[in-house]
């Protein structure tokens, strides 16, 4: 057989039917739901009059429009209405159809891309989807994972099966060692600065290397996270020893033989060593520096030594973009970006809200104040699990006594769909994945980062290179 690629494996593994139109039906192993793009898919079922295919891949969480403070009053204790009826919504909809529903009280709940994986849901060999654009972060357990809309949505919930198109290959080589002070995002943040967030368009990205061989699940996670802002609806890691001991127990994993077999299997979920991409870029990552973002898109990022740009390429257009960019941010045409001063401070999202980014960030502000030029740190963990066990780990002290505000798991102020977000104006270091107009809120101005970047952005009141700190 022809050498493959890991993505034409899962691909091949999966393939139902090829259709008349080119595209085709690929057999769907674990699907996510959560309270914003599920509603229209289940009235679809109900005005149709169809049930579920099968009930037990599908698993809903709510996470977009939940509050991260006082969740003991439970649903009846969010106040926005819109956000209380997308929860409420989900929970009578998976009552109605038999979906498996993680409830707002659990301890499991979470952000759905934090709590796949945590749950033992995620497994490597997978075909995932979700109606959520960050889907590809389960792509770092060599699954083929992949965000869809409201009516794919409905589609797998009646078929088990999503109607796709075939990407082309493209693989990512990141080579030898992070510096201090430089982490996942970093990587991340800086692809995409260089391929832009077109670059990886019809592309499944395969991230691979000798960086990446050494990085942690959680820093996979991140990486794989941002597939869909660099462009690319999957991207995937190659299964090895470290996913294995992630996966290794987790609730919904196989136990026991199962999982002994599993792990044979898993084994072949690499690509060939001769398989050929349609594209291949190499990244060097030794001499990489902490980024930061400066506009409107991820592509607009810099290192934290760097300045925001001059002027853009010499047509019209490009730089009639630049300077609506910059009006936005309240930034100067060629401005330092080490020193800007920051409003608020989010610390969370799932990109970078688990243990591993925790941890870090309580190493860094262990016995340090929040300048008092910050109005709002907020430290939000990706999961109620990752909340007890950071507690368990004296974490939130640490966080509380630095002046960290320490809330409940949620997307919180990644995006402005429920109470935590941006005043018009307001500047924020964010370790969220979408630097958007509005995205934190109306007006709200965002710098993407790394959460120790954040964190130092915190204990100064601006941008800071966490390496000098
Ligand atoms: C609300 C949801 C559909 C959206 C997505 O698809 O990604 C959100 O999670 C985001 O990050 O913008
Ligand atoms: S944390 Fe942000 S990026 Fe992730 S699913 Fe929620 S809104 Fe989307």
């Amino acid at each position: 057989m022809a050498p493959q690629t890991l993505y034409d494996k899962l691909w091949g593994r999966h393939l139902v039917a090829e259709l008349p139109d080119g595209s085709s039906l690929l057999y769907v192993d674990r699907h996510l739901l959560h309270e914003v793009t599920s509603p229209q898919a289940f009235s679809g079922l109900r005005a149709a009059e169809r049930k579920p295919w099968r009930i037990g891949p599908n698993v809903a969480v709510p996470d977009h429009a939940v509050p991260t403070r006082r969740r003991e009053l439970g649903v009846a204790g969010i106040a926005d209405r819109v956000a209380r009826v997308q929860v409420e919504t989900l929970t009578s909809n998976c009552r109605e159809f038999g979906i498996p529903l993680i409830e707002l009280e659990d301890a499991r709940q979470g952000i759905v891309h934090v709590v796949g994986p945590e749950q033992g849901l995620t497994l490597p060999g997978m075909t995932i989807v979700c109606g959520d654009s960050h889907t590809a972060t389960h792509g770092a357990f060599a699954t083929l994972a992949m965000g869809v809309g409201t009516s794919e949505v409905e589609h797998v919930l009646a078929s088990q099966t999503l109607r796709t198109h075939r990407q082309k290959n493209m693989r990512v080589v990141f080579d030898g060692a992070m510096g201090f002070g430089v982490t996942s995002k970093d990587l991340i943040l800086a692809l995409i600065g260089r391929i832009g967030t077109a670059g990886g368009t019809g592309y499944a990205i395969e991230y691979a290397g000798e960086t990446i061989r050494n990085m942690s699940m959680e820093g996979r996670m991140t990486v794989c996270n941002m597939s869909i802002e660099a462009g690319a609806r999957a991207g995937m890691i190659a299964y090895d020893a470290v996913t294995e001991a992630y996966v290794r127990g987790r609730p919904y994993a196989p136990q026991d033989t199962e999982y002994v077999d599993a792990c044979r299997y898993w084994q072949s979920l690499r690509s060939d060593d001769d398989a050929v991409f349609d594209r291949e870029e190499h990244f060097p990552v030794s001499a990489l520096v902490p980024q930061v973002t400066w506009g409107t898109s991820p592509e607009m990022v810099v290192g934290i030594d760097g300045c925001v740009p001059e002027s853009a390429r010499s047509d019209e257009a490009a730089r009639r973009s630049l300077k609506r960019t910059l009006d936005y941010m309240g930034l100067e045409p060629g401005q330092a970006l080490k020193g800007l001063p920051v409003d608020k401070v989010f610390i969370g999202s799932c990109t970078n809200a688990r243990m591993e980014d925790l941890r870090a960030v309580a190493n860094l502000v262990k016995g340090q104040k929040v300048s008092r030029s910050i109005s709002q740190a907020l430290i939000v963990p990706g999961s109620g699990q990752i909340r007890l066990q950071a507690e368990r780990e004296g974490l939130d002290a640490i966080f509380q006594k630095a002046g960290f505000e320490w809330r409940s798991a949620g997307c919180s102020m990644c995006l402005g769909m429920n109470d935590d977000r941006l005043q018009p104006g307001e500047r924020c270091a964010s370790t969220s994945n979408r630097n958007f107009e509005g995205r934190q809120g109306k007006g709200g101005r965002t710098h993407l980062m790394s959460p120790l970047m954040a964190a130092a952005a915190a204990l100064t009141g601006k941008l800071t290179d966490v390496r000098e700190l």
